[in-house]
Parts: C-alpha cells; structure tokens; sequence
C-alpha cells in the first residue's frame, strides 16, 4: 500500500471508527431500517468518525512530534500534515449532506454529535470536561439512528449512550495515562489517575447496562440481565487477589464489560 494511504488509515484512528460505524449500523438494523437507510447511517456515521479521527491527528502533530509518538503517522513522516488536514475537511465536507440525507431532525442530531468530538479534539481533551463531548456525542449517536427510522428515542437512550461513551473515555484513557502527561494532556481521568479512572469506567459501564436492561417497558429481558450478570462476574474474578496482576486484570475486565454494554445495546429493543 502506498506510504500516503497507509499514513491515512493510520491518522484516522481506524479501530474506533470502524467500531462506531459498526455499532450505528447495528443500532439501525435492530430499529427496523431497510438496507439503504442503514447504508446511509453508515455512511453518514463513517464520514463523521473519519473526520473527528483525522481532526485529531492534524491538531496533535507538532505534540506527537515533540514526544516521538511512533504510532503517529505525522509524527513519523508516513504522511504530511497538510494532506491529513485536508482528508479532514473532505470527510466533513460529505458528512452535513449524507448526515441530511437521513433527515433534517436526524441529521442535525448526528452533526451536534460530530461538532461536540471535534471539541474534543480542539482541545477539551486537555481539561476537567474531557467526559463531557464523548457523553454528548455517545448520548446523541443512538438517538440520531432512531430519529432516521422516524420513531422517537425513548427517554433512556440517550442516558445509556451517554454512560456507555464516559465510561468508554476512562478506559481507553487508562492505557496512555501516563504518556498523555508528558505531553501535556491533562483530562478528567489524568486528573483522577487510574485508580479512581478505573472505578469511574467500571460505574459508568454497569450504569450503561442498567440503564439498558431497565429503561425499556415491560419485565426486564432474560438476554439483558444475563449479560449484566456476565459483566458482574467478569469485574468480580478481575478483582479477586489471587489475580495478582491488579491493574492489567482490571483493564481487560473493563474493556471485556464495555464489549458486554455494546451487545446489550445492539439487542435491547428501541421502540
Ligand atoms: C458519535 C461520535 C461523533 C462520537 C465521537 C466522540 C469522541 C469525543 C471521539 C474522540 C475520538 C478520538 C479521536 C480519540 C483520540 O483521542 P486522543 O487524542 O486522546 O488519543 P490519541 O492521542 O491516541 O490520538
């Protein structure tokens, strides 16, 4: 593959964004969409991941430079900044009409979403509100998906998401902990450490679920309290002592739960 299209797919953190569309896609089978209108959520919803991802990267160059971050493609010269930038401002150039192609009410949610991560990536990364646009943008994601099928979200959506996208922050967070500070990335969960870090994702994770197995109408689901049982006794073997390996233990637990939190929002029925 071309250096170029290589350092592309590297800038645009391509896990994430290929998890996310995937969970919209998801999100919009489960609510009835016919194939073309999952097409147009997936595509709506990869445009915009894109364009947060490649932002990201554009914005951290001369950060991940200065610090010799190897798996930066701008930092080490796999692509120039400019052609980033530039991949950026196409992605969001594509994502305002395809997000309106599923509808005015729709699309607006799904360009809020994007408007509150690039946010982020401008700089709230770096303070105390880092939560606060992946609880936005999260919270608003399913909502959008919905609002395409032309239902209204019920009321406990755009909790879940919102829980399901802050606990997500202090996971994906707790890795780089320690290298963000060098660099001067001083978020919520830098201001926490990794120990309460943790705590936060594993309550806001379990709230996720809870709020997921209890928020539709009717006797929670078999499926729903047996994934919340899982996610329990996941958390429960990371912690016993005889695990000795603490943190690590803890970390796969946390990210085993938010893999446990997606299913359960991929089968909870949302009408
Ligand atoms: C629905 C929707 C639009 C959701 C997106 C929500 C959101 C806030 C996403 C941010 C994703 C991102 C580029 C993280 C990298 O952060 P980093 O700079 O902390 O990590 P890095 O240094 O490894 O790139």
């Amino acid at each position: 593959m071309h250096a170029t299209v290589r350092g592309l797919v590297r800038a645009c953190h391509p896990e994430p964004t290929l998890a996310v569309t995937a969970v919209a896609a998801g999100i919009a089978v489960s609510a009835g969409r016919p194939p073309w209108g999952v097409l147009l959520v997936a595509a709506a919803v990869l445009t915009g991941q894109l364009s947060v991802g490649w932002l990201n990267d554009y914005l951290d160059a001369a950060r991940d430079r200065e610090v010799g971050r190897t798996d930066k493609p701008i930092a080490t010269g796999l692509v120039k900044k400019r052609i980033v930038g530039a991949a950026a401002c196409c992605a969001s150039a594509a994502c305002v009409p395809l997000s309106f192609t599923t509808g005015l009410l729709a699309g607006g949610v799904h360009l809020v979403a994007v408007v509150s991560a690039w946010a982020y990536d401008a700089g709230v990364k770096s303070t105390r509100l880092s939560v606060l646009p992946y609880a936005l943008s999260f919270g608003l994601l399913p909502v959008f998906v919905v609002l395409t099928s032309g239902q209204a979200p019920p009321w406990w959506l755009f909790t879940a998401g919102a829980l399901l996208g802050s606990g997500a922050h202090f996971a994906n967070a707790l890795p780089d902990l320690a290298d963000d500070a060098r660099t001067g990335v001083h978020g919520l969960p830098h201001l926490l450490g990794p120990r309460w870090s943790s705590w936060a994702a594993v309550a806001l994770l379990l709230g996720a679920m809870t709020c997921l197995v209890a928020g539709p109408a009717g006797a929670p689901s078999v499926a729903g309290l047996s994934l919340l049982a899982a996610a329990c006794l996941v958390l429960t073997a990371a912690l016993a002592p005889r695990r000795g390996s603490g943190s690590r233990a803890l970390f796969r637990a946390i990210m085993a739960v938010a893999l446990l939190a997606v299913v359960l929002l991929l089968i909870t029925p949302l009408g």
